[in-house]
């Protein structure tokens, strides 16, 4: 089986519409759509966007090959020859926006936005969703757990309980983005480029005699890298002690005991006892490493209990985005061709928040000049850029709540959509995943840390320029009167 080929990792209902587009000849009319989520994940104050890297390979590598079409020839719908020998042809010729990725992200702005043909728009909507979804989750997480460890070192050790393979490897390289130092996943070290760490686990030492023999052995094998897990049997009797044994022999040998790692127990009083046993002995540079189940709200509990940890593992609960397994992004038709005009188009729901937004939309970060902080984002029209673009005093206005509106003047406008494929040709040049991770750190330096904080964040607001709204307001009429 080759699973390589990703150009059918979409709905059915995406060829269904590609073929009927094909039958009635509107295929190549453009679209735009937009990709947003509506509401942000674990109450937090905001995302990360991730994902950027993966929808560019997809992108790129989008071919209808033998085995593709052969899969569609054998479909119930008996799709035309036609449509086959034209997919065969298939390529990305449109335009795409996004987010860079480590950029800190609010609901309602669109983070990519595709100009294409609908043929192509279409078809990419579901894997693109599915890649930016996850990896966004996924980084807000991260972002979350390195909230509250600022000062220590963060692995992600989730790959044994991950969603499978993909979500094994992407996720880990999201949570590098959100400042994880490290991930136990050697594939995605590899891949990526994201530093790999590796302690051992409880079957070396049941795979032993005794606990002290298995810790020397592993000490005579990897003498430089010697991080001991000291709860096999029984942490402050057994474990600390022959970690502590082994360090002395270690000293010896002109090395040094890495660390050691506590995995079960009450880990802010086994650390405390831990790290005093290790100082009394003369190891205060050996590290304790601590796993179990962790999530931010444990590390923040351990934390104010006067834990005294090193290192955090963090596995299961972050690459699940355990209690909260999807973010909710979705990709809405903004504007269609009509006629060789493209015409702004909306999505009318009875839940006012699933109203789509209409017509194609710029995103704008408002940064004080004086604080260097950021005061709010704003999307406007296109034909708004050169108001914000030459910094002139705007107001915004709460749609919801008019009275709650400011005056911002002195104040830089950045540009979020940054081009990426332009007709098709890749404009963009991925940084590199280090650089994406000091980008995502720096943005976090522009946002107050009442907009960060992980319990109750004070709400970052995201306003719609005038136009916008007066378009939406006209669509609603024209289609509800
Ligand atoms: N001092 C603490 N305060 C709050 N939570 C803690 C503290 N110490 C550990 N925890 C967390 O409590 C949960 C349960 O820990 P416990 O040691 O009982 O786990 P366990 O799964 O029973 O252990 P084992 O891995 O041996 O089965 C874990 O999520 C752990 O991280
Ligand atoms: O707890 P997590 O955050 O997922 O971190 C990774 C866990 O994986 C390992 O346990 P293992 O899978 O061997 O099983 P365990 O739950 O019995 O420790 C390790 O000892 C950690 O406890
Ligand atoms: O290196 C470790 O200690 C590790 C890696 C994966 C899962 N649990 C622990």
């Amino acid at each position: 089986m080759n699973d390589a080929n990703l150009t059918l990792h979409t709905d059915k209902y995406q060829i269904n519409m590609m073929y009927a587009h094909w039958k009635r000849g509107s295929m190549n009319e453009k679209a735009v759509f937009e990709a947003y989520f509506r509401k942000l994940p674990f109450g937090n104050g905001f995302a990360v966007f991730a994902g950027l890297e993966r929808i560019v390979a997809y992108i790129r590598s989008l071919a209808f090959n033998d085995e593709e079409i052969e899969y569609l020839r054998m479909q119930e719908e008996k799709y035309d020859e036609d449509f086959l020998l034209e997919l065969r042809k298939f390529k990305f010729t449109g335009n795409l926006f996004a987010m860079r990725e480590g950029t800190l992200v609010f609901p309602n702005e669109p983070l990519v936005r595709v100009e294409a043909r609908v043929f192509e728009a279409q078809l990419i909507e579901t894997a693109m969703l599915n890649f930016m979804n996850y990896q966004t989750l996924i980084a807000t997480k991260a972002a979350r757990i390195k909230q509250v460890a600022t000062n220590e070192r963060l692995l992600e050790f989730g790959t044994r309980r991950a969603q499978e393979a993909d979500a094994a490897v992407w996720g880990a390289r999201a949570t590098y983005i959100a400042g994880f130092h490290a991930t136990s996943n050697m594939r995605a070290g590899m891949l990526f480029g994201i530093p790999s760490s590796g302690t051992h686990a409880h079957s070396w030492v049941q795979g032993h005699d005794s606990e002290e023999e298995a810790f020397k052995e592993y000490a005579e094998a990897l003498p430089d890298h010697v991080t001991l897990l000291v709860d096999t049997y029984d942490t402050l009797r057994s474990g600390v002690p022959n970690a502590i044994k082994i360090a002395k022999e270690l000293e010896q040998r002109g090395k040094r005991l890495k660390g050691i790692r506590l995995d079960s127990g009450d880990l802010a009083y086994l650390s405390k006892r831990a790290r005093s046993m290790l100082d009394e002995a003369g190891f205060t540079d050996a590290l304790i490493v601590a796993s179990n189940d962790l999530d931010e709200d444990i590390i923040a509990e351990l934390k104010a209990q006067g834990a005294r940890i090193d290192v955090w593992g963090v596995g299961t609960q972050l690459i699940t985005a355990f209690d909260q397994p999807s973010l909710g992004g979705v990709y809405k038709l903004v504007a269609r061709e009509k006629n060789g005009i493209l015409e702004p188009v909306i999505k009318i729901s009875g839940n006012p928040e699933k109203i789509s937004n209409p017509g194609v939309k710029e995103v704008y970060r408002v940064v004080n000049r004086q604080t260097g902080m950021a005061v709010a984002d704003y999307m406007c029209l296109p034909e708004e850029e050169e108001e914000i673009r030459k910094g002139q005093p705007i107001k915004l206005s709460d749609p919801l709540h008019p009275h709650r509106s400011i005056l911002v003047e002195n104040y830089e406008a950045i540009a979020l959509l940054q081009p990426i494929f332009d007709k098709g040709e890749l404009v963009y040049e991925l940084p590199k995943l280090d650089e994406a991770r000091s980008f995502h750190q720096d943005q976090l330096g522009h946002f107050w840390p009442e907009h960060l904080r992980k319990l109750n964040p004070e709400m970052y607001r995201v306003y719609f320029s005038r136009s916008i709204l007066e378009l939406k307001t006209e669509l609603l009429n024209k289609y509800q009167g």
